[in-house]
């Protein structure tokens, strides 16, 4: 599971790596602006643009040298700047200054405002002033340098990090930080990437391999993690042959009230389409109809006529998805205490039964051990209160998960999920799922899979990694204003057949061509599937 390692570890590893690995420091930084000239070069293919490469003085400075020479070496355009940051020069910068020199490359000296350098929208920006290194905010000179980048509208690609972006904490001034368009970070995802905080400094970013210390990275602790598919794969159960629906347990989703039916039916379509034996809505009596109707494959019970009040359930429910189009009713409030107290069943909480918690936050302490709750980052905030920054409402996350012991879905872009302390990021999903009933739907798949015995943390992570992943697999024929809940339901067999796929073979390119421009293909027949 690719984990997200802290500044201290990511230097560790670049010692152990030197240590272990019989490399030098200079060898390996000349692999890293090697692999970003490579990246850089795949795009350009040669052409004629101006490149403009900013360098600090430290060592995100040296890997920017080393992309200049390259660059400069295959023919490209390249214009190399050096901001002075001071009178500290590392080593490895040092050395591949003089290595520019050797080709006959010298790199302007900027030093003050005037000596900052044209740069065209037409340019590409290359920004290697700062790190993982950086000790402080970008100020005077530094910070003109920045502001000048950021004004250019060219397409910037900054090297390791957006120049000014702290990877553990939040930035003090917004305009001293590079707005990347795309960032190569080294070696792990980085935790500044998934905060919303932090949006506007890179719009894309992914992650070189750089080759460091494997074993070290296998023995670092962290409590931050990046789910992708390889994580979630392994989870996903076949079923055999002689399987009865009774196997696949009893959904029960509780929720709807005059007005909001579309929620639960929503849900209980979710469920019973990611795979749950049985679903039953448990409704107020004015929804009966509409979902009896809508969702022809569940069962229905009743409660009062226009709200939830009695929560009467008579069923031995594996499950219960609670909350969805609930309302506040007082007697709504009333009756969803009294369930939480005679309750024995995992829950699934999310929307409404979130809000009267947050209003009591006694209630917690009723809902069993394990339980998963689906907050939006608003209803996350009236059960928490307000967070400083984004590194805080994290902080809030773990210790709530872990004084109660249940499982929390912190949804958005790079949704996380706290578990015993630790988060786990999704890495699956785009803008479309800002929609509404989007939110429903997952509390039906996360409901729907805890009903066929996967563990809530395991459902958590595929529900959500599978709600993401319809988002992006849609996109083929729709775009992200299009896309409703319902879409997300109907793309689920496609997120899951995208989960089972075996990765398409990656050809190199000179083999592809030989093969007569073939391109590989994923296997075929049963052997699709791993
Ligand atoms: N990890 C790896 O495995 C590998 C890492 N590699 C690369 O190394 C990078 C890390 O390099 P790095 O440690 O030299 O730090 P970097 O970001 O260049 O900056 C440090 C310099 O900037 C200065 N400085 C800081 N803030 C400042 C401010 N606001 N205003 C002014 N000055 C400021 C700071 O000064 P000081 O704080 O000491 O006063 C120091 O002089 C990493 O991101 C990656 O690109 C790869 O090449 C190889 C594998
Ligand atoms: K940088």
């Amino acid at each position: 599971m690719p984990k997200i390692l802290s500044v201290k570890q990511l230097y560790a590893a670049d010692t152990a790596t030197v240590k272990k690995n019989d490399i030098s420091f200079i060898d390996l930084m000349e692999h890293v602006g090697t692999l970003c000239f490579q990246w850089i070069h795949d795009r350009l293919q040669g052409d004629p643009i101006t490149i403009q490469i900013f360098c600090g003085t430290g060592n995100n400075g040296g890997d920017g040298l080393v992309i200049a020479r390259h660059l400069k070496q295959y023919g490209y355009n390249v214009k190399t700047h050096i901001i002075n940051c001071g009178n500290d020069r590392s080593e490895v910068f040092l050395k591949n200054y003089d290595r520019l020199k050797e080709i006959g490359v010298w790199a302007e000296m900027i030093t003050c405002e005037s000596e900052l350098p044209a740069v065209s929208e037409n340019d590409m920006v290359v920004d290697a002033i700062f790190g993982l290194g950086l000790s402080r905010k970008p100020e005077n000179l530094i910070k003109k340098v920045i502001e000048h980048i950021n004004g250019s509208n060219a397409f910037v690609l900054s090297i390791d990090f957006p120049s000014g972006l702290y990877a553990e904490k939040s930035v003090t001034d917004t305009v001293s930080v590079v707005k990347a368009y795309h960032t190569l970070t080294f070696q792990t995802p980085k935790l500044a990437f998934l905060l919303p905080e932090n949006r506007y400094y890179t719009k894309t970013w992914e992650v070189l391999d750089i080759g460091l210390d494997a074993e070290y990275i296998y023995n670092a602790k962290t409590d931050n993690y990046l789910l992708y598919k390889q994580d979630i794969k392994p989870m996903y159960r076949f079923r055999e042959k002689f399987s009865h629906k009774g196997e696949f347990g009893h959904a029960v989703i509780i929720g709807g009230s005059y007005g909001k039916m579309g929620a639960v039916t929503l849900s209980t379509k979710a469920a019973i389409s990611i795979g749950s034996g049985l679903v039953t809505a448990h409704i107020p009596q004015c929804g009966y109809q509409i979902i009896q109707t809508s969702v022809p494959e569940i069962m229905v019970e009743v409660d009062a006529e226009n709200e939830m009040q009695k929560f009467d359930i008579n069923i031995n429910a594996t499950v219960i998805g609670i909350g969805v189009g609930m309302g506040t009713h007082i007697e709504t409030v009333k009756g969803f205490t009294e369930f939480l107290n005679k309750n024995k069943v995992p829950l699934v909480l999310d929307a409404d039964a979130l809000n009267i918690i947050s209003k009591n936050k006694e209630l917690l302490k009723l809902v069993p051990e394990n339980s998963v709750l689906t907050p939006h980052p608003k209803e996350f905030e009236r059960l928490v209160g307000k967070w400083k920054n984004d590194y805080d409402k994290l902080k809030k996350l773990r210790s709530l998960s872990k004084k109660h012991k249940i499982i929390i879905v912190l949804k958005g872009a790079y949704s996380a999920i706290a578990h015993e302390g630790a988060l786990f990021f999704n890495s699956t999903g785009n803008p479309a799922l800002s929609t509404a009933g989007s939110g429903d739907v997952l509390t039906g798949i996360i409901t729907g899979l805890i009903a066929q015995n996967y563990h809530p943390f395991e459902a958590a992570k595929m529900g959500v990694y599978l709600h993401g992943k319809t988002s992006e697999l849609a996109m083929k024929t729709k775009v992200y204003e299009t896309f409703i809940a319902s879409d997300i339901i109907d793309y689920l067999s496609s997120a899951i057949m995208d989960l089972l796929m075996k990765e398409p073979k990656v050809v190199p390119q000179k083999e592809a061509e030989s093969k007569n421009d073939k391109k590989a293909k994923p296997d075929e027949g049963t052997e699709m599937y791993i």
